[in-house]
């Protein structure tokens, strides 16, 4: 596969890659090193699934695979003390293998080093030369809303911009919420003479009841490892507007997860209702932006493609 063709399946179902130019150089490398940083958190769900699955893009196109797992980031992020969230990591840890991440991938818990000397300087030098204001903003859709914030929501921008130079990555990839960080630490890296990652943002879900944000604390998701039960029950009752494709979270479900993976979504419906069909991507847009395809109809076959693609998923959890 040539340089072009790598950089294609790169930013399919990204929003943006800082830069273009920039990536093509680190595709030369022999074994360039792509990391995602993820605070532990009490289900790994769809929204992460779709670093996830980018991670998995990148490990085949050669990448070595760096998982964080911030547990001092959830900290400094009030979700509770470090052992707590030990705990925590280690369940994710065994949702990011039951993806389907490979046996070279490293998981690496943030406290395992961030305590070291070396790091601890950087995070002083950063905080000389970073502003109070552009940390704080940086953290936006970040941290939740808080009129009296803590210092620890201006070290967390530091810290996870230390991150890249500790990890030696080649490209930060992330949700596009990640964005303000990253573009400070792209600065900031350059700044104390470190490398500057490549940084590659995807879009960020609607949550299944139309909230603008899929997230654990709203209960708003499908855990890669629900039951079928739990996954039938979630997408029944999910928000879903006959005729809507803008923030309808099945139609993103369906952009981000089926087409990726297969070109048609199969819809099983009773031969009254004019019995199973088979969409492509452009078929489903358009009969379903036209108001020809019943919510419910779409649901099924959302509700039946998710049973199986997060059938390994819920196999791995059983077994290991
Ligand atoms: N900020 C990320 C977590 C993270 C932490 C440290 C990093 O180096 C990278 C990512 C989140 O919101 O979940």
């Amino acid at each position: 596969m040539d340089i072009e063709e790598k950089i294609q399946l790169i930013e399919e179902g990204t929003l943006e890659i800082i830069d273009r130019e920039e990536l093509k150089k680190v595709l030369e490398k022999d074994e360039p090193i792509a990391y995602t940083g993820y605070e532990p958190s009490g289900k790994i769900h769809l929204g992460h699934a779709v670093t996830v699955q980018k991670l998995k893009t990148l490990q085949k196109l050669g990448f070595k695979i760096k998982i964080l797992l911030a547990d001092y980031h959830a900290f400094l992020n009030g979700k509770g003390s470090v052992e707590e969230i030990a705990e925590t990591a280690d369940y994710n840890k065994k949702c990011f293998q039951a993806l389907g991440l490979d046996e070279t991938t490293e998981y690496i818990y943030g406290s395992s080093f961030q305590l070291e000397s070396d790091y601890a300087d950087k995070v002083y030098q950063l905080a000389t030369l970073t502003t109070l204001k552009r940390a704080r903003r940086s953290m936006d859709q970040v941290s939740r809303a808080d009129d009296n914030p803590k210092v620890a929501s201006v070290i967390y921008p530091i810290m996870q911009t230390v991150d890249m130079a500790a990890l030696d990555v080649d490209i930060a990839l992330g949700g596009m919420e990640q964005r303000k960080i990253q573009m400070l630490a792209r600065e900031n890296l350059e700044k104390i003479g470190e490398n500057v990652p490549v940084c590659i943002h995807t879009p960020l879900l609607h949550g299944l009841d139309g909230d603008a944000k899929m997230s654990s604390s709203k209960g708003n998701y499908i855990a890669v490892d629900d039951s079928v039960e739990v996954i039938s029950k979630k997408i029944n009752k999910s928000y879903c507007p006959q005729g809507e494709i803008e923030g309808n979270p099945m139609i993103e479900i369906a952009e981000t997860f089926v087409y990726p993976n297969q070109d048609t979504l199969l819809i099983k419906r009773p031969e009254k209702f004019g019995g199973d069909i088979e969409l492509t991507k452009e078929e489903l847009l358009k009969e379903f932006g036209e108001g020809n395809l019943h919510p419910m109809d779409l649901k099924n076959g959302i509700k039946d493609f998710l049973i199986e693609f997060f059938a390994p998923v819920r196999k791995y959890m059983e077994e290991n």
